[in-house]
């Protein structure tokens, strides 16, 4: 796991990024136009059949190999009582996932997809970021390079999400260092904290940008200060997934607010990316609606583990179904008016 041992080398590696395969684009922004179906029908599956063959280099894309990575971290901020739910929540749903008794494993194996769950030194949390840098270099490079090196040979699709007690905080936290505002602009429930808690949340997020001031306005010192070894490995994750031309789906709000550095060190850094879902979690909208991003379901979900991003799988398979299926009118003998 030492792909990046530096943060400079990461930043060197967030410059100059692949763009999408234009002559496939075009092929299957063509094919769309005649196949039998009026021009434009199929609206938002039109689209992302074109964009799934602009990343993949394909005027026909293909859905074969998914890989859903799940990223779990634990939180030095959760003594601030910002969740409803106690810390070792965390380890527990990770044994859940790997005895297959979670919502992912169900929503994967119905999505065709593969989960890899990836816990990242949950016995030790990250340092409370209203005091002090969340993680050290090291440790912020360690997260990066694991999910970085998690998307391997390079699969069809990439889907990504988290488990970690206490990160909407730091998701809002990371937001409101990035874009701005202050913390009750970016807090929400989460799992479902009382107004005492939102309150304890929206004060934590004040108080870490108060703690780390102007380093904030970096967005890899702001994901390292501010962050977490989860968002850290998934934008590790989106970084690698980009440089294999991969497309991804993000999740809910945390797994966004993992990919906002990557938008703030390039205008078009998240390209390869689809926001699968809107989550209830309030600031998530606001986080979407930043990065202009429409989200493709809005099923007031907010729990986290790429669940959101499993179910829009399904979506993206009636897409390609369509895409690559469907006669033109040439073939089926359809007057094309
Ligand atoms: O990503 C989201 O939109 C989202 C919204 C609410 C909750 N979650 C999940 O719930 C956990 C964080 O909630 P909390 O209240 O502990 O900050 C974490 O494990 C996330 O996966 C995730
Ligand atoms: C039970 C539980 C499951 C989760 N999955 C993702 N975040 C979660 C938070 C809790 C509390």
């Amino acid at each position: 796991m030492t792909h990046f041992t530096s943060i400079d080398q990461l930043r060197t590696a967030c410059r100059d990024l692949p763009a999408p395969d234009d002559t496939s684009a075009e092929q299957a922004r063509d094919r769309q136009g005649i196949l039998t179906k009026p021009p434009g029908s199929l609206g938002k599956l039109e689209e992302l059949a074109v964009w799934l063959a602009s990343w993949q280099g394909r005027e026909k894309p293909k859905l074969d190999r998914v890989e859903v990575f799940v990223f779990a971290g634990s939180h030095g901020v959760t003594n601030r009582g910002v969740s409803a739910f106690p810390a070792e929540v965390t380890a527990q749903m990770v044994a859940n996932f790997e005895h297959g008794g979670a919502a992912i494993n169900q929503l994967a194996r119905q999505a065709g997809a593969n989960l890899t769950v990836i816990p990242l030194d949950i016995d030790q949390p990250t340092v409370d970021f209203t005091i002090a840098p969340a993680m050290d270099e090291q440790a912020f490079l360690d997260a990066v390079n694991i999910g970085y090196e998690a998307v391997k040979d390079r699969p069809d699709l990439v889907v990504l999400g988290e488990m970690g007690i206490g990160n909407t905080t730091v998701a809002a936290a990371l937001s409101c260092a990035l874009l701005g505002g202050e913390g009750a602009d970016w807090v929400g429930r989460g799992t479902g904290v009382d107004d005492e808690g939102l309150q304890r949340k929206a004060s934590a997020v004040d108080d870490a940008k108060t703690c780390h001031g102007n380093a904030l306005s970096d967005p890899l010192e702001a994901l390292r200060r501010v962050g977490g070894r989860e968002l850290a490995a998934m934008f590790g994750a989106i970084l690698a997934a980009r440089h294999a031309q991969v497309p991804v789906l993000l999740d809910g709000f945390v797994s966004t607010a993992a990919a906002l550095p990557l938008a703030k060190l390039d205008p078009n850094g998240l390209a390869h990316t689809w926001a699968a879902h809107v989550s209830a979690e309030a600031g998530h909208r606001r986080l979407l609606d930043a990065l202009q991003m429409k989200p493709l379901l809005d099923l007031g979900m907010r729990l986290g583990e790429a669940s959101g991003a499993c179910l829009a799988v399904n979506i993206l398979r009636g897409a390609i179904a369509c895409h690559n299926g469907m006669a033109t009118f040439a073939e089926a003998g359809v007057s094309d008016g």
